[in-house]
């Protein structure tokens, strides 16, 4: 079941713009996903171990207390092996950028002081080092000045259970993410991410250290006008051993519709999708089961 081929993934310098624009669009355009290194002025690499000791902490609580992790927002609470994902479970924090809402996550799981710190600098971090990179993908596609102001951010801290006999079993189903652009904190010892190509083969994308791997979702491939692509991944169990990675979302516009600006729409680029809320568009995608992207069709201007 598992990719044979490896993928290269475009490494951005974050600390060479506007010299890496164009690489990063290509690759935006290309695949829907690329690396990023020198990120950390924004994340500092001894925060990111931290984190991620928090995090394998909280995954140790028993079941009834991570159950404690309600959804603030359709699914973004606790979630336990299911039969779709039994290897799988995460936790999920709505509105990094809140220190109400990290509270509001971190209390009824009886986080010690150390652990909400930490848990609160790597939100703010991490929400800072998404909306710089929105910025330069928005300055790479033409606009210098779009703001991201308003457009929450949501971690899912998740864990695969993997064992010798789910070995080329599936870790987390075919999916897009259905916000503008995700950072993941890989696993930096087990891989098993594969994303798909343009060609629609699933390619494995091992972890490299050093840096953090960005993947587009349904907003931004609406927000582009089509231009930039939401790329389909999944994850497969390769070896058995725990996994552990922390997706950091940025989704879309709370207030507003989520549309393509003016600046991408012209007479050889008619507008593909009709202007919709946020809200709703996580609605139709968790009631229709179209986790893949799917749910854009619906949404074309011309369905
Ligand atoms: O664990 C991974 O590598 C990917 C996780 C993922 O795709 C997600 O949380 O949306
Ligand atoms: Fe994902």
């Amino acid at each position: 079941m598992a990719a044979n081929n490896q993928c290269n993934v475009a490494v951005i310098d974050l600390e060479d713009f506007p010299g890496q624009s164009r690489k990063m669009i290509e690759a935006c355009e290309e695949l829907g996903c690329f690396r990023i290194t020198n990120h950390h002025q924004f994340l500092p690499p001894a925060l990111s171990a931290e984190m991620k000791a928090v995090v394998r902490s909280l995954f140790d609580l028993p079941v009834e207390i991570k159950q404690l992790n309600t959804d603030v927002i359709p699914g973004s609470g606790y979630m336990a092996p299911s039969q779709i994902n039994p290897h799988y479970e995460a936790f999920g924090l709505y509105d990094i950028a809140s220190h109400e809402a990290v509270n509001a996550f971190c209390s009824p799981l009886d986080a010690s002081p150390h652990q909400r710190e930490t848990i609160q600098m790597y939100a703010e971090a991490i929400h800072n080092l998404a909306m710089h990179i929105a910025c330069k993908l928005a300055e790479g596609m033409g606009l210098t000045s779009f703001s991201f102001e308003g457009w929450p951010c949501q971690f899912r801290m998740n864990k695969y259970n993997f064992t010798p006999e789910t070995v080329d079993s599936s870790g987390v189903q075919i999916h897009t993410d259905a916000g503008f652009l995700t950072i993941l904190q890989e696993d930096e010892n087990v891989g098993g991410l594969e994303v798909m190509d343009k060609a629609g083969k699933f390619v494995a994308v091992e972890p490299l250290p050093g840096t953090l791997l960005v993947n587009l979702g349904d907003i931004a491939k609406v927000w582009s006008n089509g231009r930039l692509c939401n790329v389909k991944h999944r994850v497969v169990c390769k070896e058995a051993r725990t996994r552990m990675s922390i997706a950091s979302f940025l989704l879309g516009p709370k207030e507003a519709k989520v549309e393509a600006p003016v600046q991408l729409v012209d007479s050889s680029h008619s507008r593909l999708y009709v202007p919709f809320f946020y809200s709703d568009y996580r609605k139709l995608r968790i009631s229709k089961e179209l986790h893949a992207g799917e749910a854009l069709d619906l949404l074309h201007t011309n369905s």
